[in-house]
């Protein structure tokens, strides 16, 4: 009996905890607001997340795991109704343009680019997509930010190299374009050369940075020695390697027959399961164009400040809305030296409860969230 009134006085005692808890929370942001005014207040995000942050932990403890996140997302949508968010998937601002079925990729014909370009086409019902030849992917963003094309096709990740991150830049600095679909190529590099070229004529290799990359070690047991040279693309190697006999290319084997070069060597990359990720990126109107099953989400995050655990924090809301991380990657602000933001990739769409309830908790907390595109994979 008198175990059970402990017991009882325990848990009021608690209760009364709690409760003072949530007042605490609520006088702080109450107090807050009356000095600096309600925008101020929300803007400097000064007392809001502070009772956010205070009532969440306490109603984490009352009502563990994935119970809470309903109050999780009541308090993070509240909050969001005072503080500026950049959340170009709920805009509303924007102009449809006159549409064709143009596509800018990475030329010329040939291309792993090329490749990714077609198979969009025939996912979008495109059955004749005028290809627009850009010699980098900067330019691929130029022609739809421009509106000189409707869709563009980006190397995302490559499965030996990582994220492509001339990519990612353009999605955090530059573009307002959004990821609308993934493809994933299957990369067989060909060691390609003039129809007169042997292996022990050739003095310099051109290849694009990935596809040199890429076959590194056949590079240094086969053609020891052999300056490299950076070119726009693998096809535009393999354009160069037809003209000149010293100087071989590294492209796929349609390219060397287009641009009337010949096949050394097959298969030379690094690891035989090289495998290459595209985006078809465009304007947010066409986001829900291809539908699919399976959806992927891409996020640039920028910091407020750079503190100690940033990361584990970020971390943290997508382990407690139980969402898989796909790919994770720092890239530098530009503009000091150790300022990093990051890009995050995970599994589901923008349109999941859980993704929605991380992403608004991240919002709280974050300078900037911008979603970069949530989309179907194959
Ligand atoms: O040069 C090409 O063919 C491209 O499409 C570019 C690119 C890349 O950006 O990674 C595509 C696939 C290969 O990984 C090598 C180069």
């Amino acid at each position: 009996m008198l175990e059970m009134r402990r017991y009882v006085q325990g848990v009021a005692a608690w209760c009364c905890c709690m409760v003072l808890l949530h007042g605490v929370a609520a006088w702080v942001a109450a107090a807050e607001v009356s000095r600096l005014g309600l925008w101020e207040a929300a803007s400097k995000h000064a007392a809001l997340p502070v009772a956010v942050g205070l009532a969440r932990s306490s109603a984490r403890f009352l009502r563990p795991g994935r119970l809470l996140h309903p109050s999780r997302t009541a308090l993070a949508s509240a909050v969001k109704t005072f503080i500026m968010i950049d959340d170009r998937f709920g805009a509303t601002d924007w102009h449809p343009m006159s549409y064709d079925n143009s596509i800018a990729f990475l030329g010329p014909a040939g291309t792993y680019s090329n490749e990714a370009a077609l198979r969009f086409a025939a996912r979008l019902g495109i059955e004749e997509p005028r290809l627009v030849e850009c010699t980098s992917f900067d330019e691929v963003f130029d022609c739809v930010d421009d509106g000189v094309t409707r869709f563009g096709v980006v190397g995302k990740e490559n499965s030996l190299e990582g994220p492509v991150t001339a990519t990612l830049d353009n999605f955090a600095f530059r573009t307002d374009a959004v990821i609308l679909a993934e493809e994933v190529i299957n990369v067989s590099h060909c060691l390609v050369a003039h129809p007169d070229a042997e292996l022990d004529t050739i003095v310099r290799v051109a290849s694009h940075p990935q596809g040199i990359a890429q076959c590194r070690r056949f590079l240094a047991t086969e053609l020891p020695g052999r300056t490299t040279l950076a070119v726009s693309s693998t096809a535009e190697s393999a354009r160069l390697a037809a003209a000149d006999p010293t100087c071989a290319g590294i492209s796929n084997a349609l390219a060397a027959e287009l641009h009337g070069a010949k096949v050394l060597c097959r298969n030379i990359q690094d690891n035989p399961e090289n495998q290459t990720a595209f985006a078809l990126v465009g304007r947010l109107p066409d986001a829900e164009l291809i539908s699919g099953d399976r959806h992927k989400t891409s996020l640039a995050l920028f910091l407020r400040a750079d503190k100690p655990g940033a990361l584990q924090m970020i971390l943290s809301e997508f382990t407690y809305a139980d969402i898989n991380l796909t790919m994770l990657q720092s890239r530098p602000t530009k503009k000091q030296l150790g300022d990093y933001m990051f890009f995050v990739e995970l599994d589901g769409s923008i349109h999941d409860f859980d993704v929605q309830t991380a992403l608004d908790c991240l919002r709280l907390k974050l300078r900037e969230v911008k979603v970069l595109g949530s989309y179907p994979v194959e």
